[in-house]
């Protein structure tokens, strides 16, 4: 038992955001309470994916639901038809053990020849031709089942990298959007990854490594069954001392993957608080929640470690001691006349040939407690609760949008409590309303990132749950404060809001929303990289690029979650030039923060606590809703004194 490779392979995962300090692995827990977070379903059916030729069906993951409790099983049915390669790549590896045992057998029989003072020459070179084909075909059905075993792993993990892609397009957009990308990414790439070698080598080499000792075993049993037993003798001693490692192991294990979260939790702060960190002038040691994290991690360690040492070196020295009881009882019986010298020694050797197997079987139970924790989080994405979405288009009345007796639930608590409100085509409603009232969770069910716990969302009559994803959107445009922006170029960035659409397009709407100019004075024009998250571009850029995006898709539907990050008086015009575009002949919903924007809207929903307070216009709110005659008061006295 390795404790080191088994503890490095569960705390790693706890790493947030992408910051991982060690190569693989997670714990369930971290999946479990983001499944947990997700809202409820409601029960309708979910408009499944095309499934992959080939790909197993959807009911091999429902049996994986939860802790799987065969997780090889379980990634082995998710291989589809290349699990006939894993046959094949065991009965290879049989066929390699097989070979494997008979030199030892050649080397016995060999003995044997000289005890008996054979003078043959023939006979020694005889046994050593077999001898070398059976290492030959060890050596040739090892490599071939690795081969085999390998390539078969390389294609499931790719299945289950495009499992866990496909998933992310059929669950709510929230969840995506509320999951730290780093931790998605973190077990797409890096915990999938990890799953690589073990896989391969599990399934063929853990098979051979148990059958090895099993043949030799039966093998020495045919000969001599006394002397079978007393090689045996050191195996449960050997045991005995595996189990006392084996003692505690949960509760051991767990404090150590804790301490692996608290250092992982605290690295993660660390990196993110590094600009305050440093201009408070500390280093890693001496911040002391990282620190202490860190010192607390290796002492778990080494506490586990002491715990089994005892254990581990008793099993290490006794398992293979199998000559320590053949040599004196073989030597009894051959003198007593009960034993022939040649089945004495062979016994002998082959003893020597049963604990290096079964201990390279044991050392892979550390690889599956890995591969465990690593399907227990894949498992834990493929469970979160799907979108009810039609597979065909709907057909739409207009682009009135009508919500009915809307309530949502963030897991457990309800933020948005039985809302009815309808938004007339081509007109422009605010969304407004203190911090944490539900604007944009309002805004969100609108978009169908998240699905009502009951009630409708409608757009021209039809429910978002009977429209598939691609006519929402078709209908919808949701422009955020901090839209994304691919690692691709600029000119790519823009043509993603309608893949196909023409250079001279692209750069068209570029002139539109304010960034033609910009965009030409970067190094490479449109065909500057803009970097991840568009980090090169300043936040007013990347909200226009964003804009433009939008212009690009024309759906009918804006909603806009007004920027308050772009102060600087003259990016802000430019941006409100190209929303004014963006948004000319369509319906517009903006969540507006800054309520002299949107005196002049056909409507002003007032949203309190995850109900609409009141609704109109800016002159009739001002006269019937002190909630928001309060707001604009403040805001406007905010704005005179900035
Ligand atoms: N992903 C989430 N998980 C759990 N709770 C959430 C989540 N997003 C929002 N909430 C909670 O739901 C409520 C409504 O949040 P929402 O973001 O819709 O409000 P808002 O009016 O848009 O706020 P703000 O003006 O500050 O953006 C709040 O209590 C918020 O804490």
């Amino acid at each position: 038992m390795d404790v080191g490779n088994t503890v490095s392979a569960d705390v790693a995962g706890a790493t947030e955001e992408g910051v991982s300090l060690e190569p693989v692995g997670a714990t369930g827990t971290v999946a479990r309470s983001e499944a947990a977070g997700t809202p409820e379903r409601t029960g309708a059916p979910v408009a499944a994916a095309e499934p992959e030729a080939g790909d197993v069906p959807e009911t091999a993951v429902e049996e994986g639901r939860g802790r799987p409790a065969n997780p090889v099983a379980l990634l082995l049915s998710w291989s589809g038809e290349k699990r006939s390669w894993y046959v094949a790549s065991v009965l290879l590896a049989v066929i390699g053990v097989a070979g494997s045992i008979v030199p030892y057998f050649a080397v016995g029989q060999m003995i044997a020849g000289v005890l008996a003072q054979t003078r043959d020459f023939a006979f020694y070179l005889g046994w050593c031709g077999i001898a070398a084909a059976g290492y030959l075909i060890y050596i040739i059905c090892h490599n071939a089942s690795t081969t085999l075993s390998h390539k078969a792993t390389f294609a499931t993990i790719s299945k289950v990298r495009r499992r866990l892609a496909d998933k992310l397009t059929r669950v709510p957009m929230g969840y995506v959007l509320d999951t730290p990308s780093g931790k998605l990414k973190n077990i797409m790439v890096e915990k999938v990854d990890s799953i690589e070698t073990t896989l391969a080598h599990v399934v063929p080499e853990m098979t051979s490594n148990l059958l090895v000792p099993i043949a030799v075993i039966v093998f020495m049993f045919t000969l001599d069954w006394r002397m079978a037993l007393i090689a045996l003798v050191t195996l449960p001693i050997g045991f005995i001392c595996y189990m006392g490692m084996m003692r505690d192991y949960a509760s051991w294990y767990e404090k150590t993957v804790q301490a692996g979260e608290e250092m992982s939790a605290a690295s993660v702060e660390y990196v993110g608080g590094i600009e305050v960190i440093k201009a408070f002038g500390q280093s890693a040691s001496s911040y002391e929640k990282f620190s202490n994290a860190v010192t607390r991690y290796a002492r778990s360690f080494i506490d586990w470690m002491h715990h089994c040492q005892i254990f581990q070196d008793g099993g290490l020295a006794i398992w293979p001691a199998t000559l320590v009881t053949v040599l004196p009882a073989g030597c009894f019986f051959v003198m007593e006349g009960t034993l022939d010298p040649a089945t004495f020694v062979m016994v002998a050797v082959l003893s020597l040939g049963i604990f290096p197997p079964l201990y390279a079987a044991m050392s892979f139970i550390d690889s599956l407690a890995q591969i465990g924790t690593v399907v227990e989080q894949i498992t834990g994405i493929l469970d979160v609760p799907e979108q009810r979405r039609a597979t065909s288009p709907a057909a739409t009345d207009g682009t009135r949008i009508e919500l009915e007796n809307v309530r949502f639930s963030y897991g457990r608590e309800e933020v948005v409590h039985g809302i009815d409100l309808t938004i007339e085509p081509n007109s422009v409603t605010a969304f407004v309303g203190p911090s944490g009232s539900g604007k944009s969770t309002l805004a969100r069910l609108i978009a169908g990132f998240w699905d009502a716990s009951s009630g409708a969302v409608r757009i021209g009559g039809v429910s978002v749950n009977d429209m598939p994803p691609s006519q929402l959107m078709d209908l919808v445009s949701f422009v955020e404060q901090d839209n994304y922006l691919f690692d691709d170029t600029v000119m790519e960035n823009i043509r993603m809001g309608k893949p196909g659409a023409s250079d001279s397009e692209v750069i068209e709407v570029a002139k539109q929303s304010g960034c033609y100019e910009f965009i030409e004075s970067l190094e490479h024009g449109f065909e500057t990289v803009v970097g991840g998250s568009g980090g090169h571009l300043s936040g007013g850029e990347r909200q226009r690029i964003a804009i433009a995006r939008a212009m690009l898709k024309s759906a009918p539907i804006v909603i806009l979650d007004e920027a308050t990050a772009y102060t600087d008086p003259e990016n802000e015009a430019v941006i409100e030039a190209a929303v004014g575009k963006l948004v000319a002949g369509k319906t517009l919903i903006v969540i507006a923060h800054r309520l002299s924007t949107i005196t002049d809207a056909d409507s002003i929903v007032v949203v309190a606590d995850g109900r609409i307070e009141a609704q109109g216009t800016h002159g009739e709110l001002l006269a019937t809703c002190p909630l928001y005659a309060h707001m604009y008061e403040a805001h406007i006295d905010a704005k005179d004194a900035a």
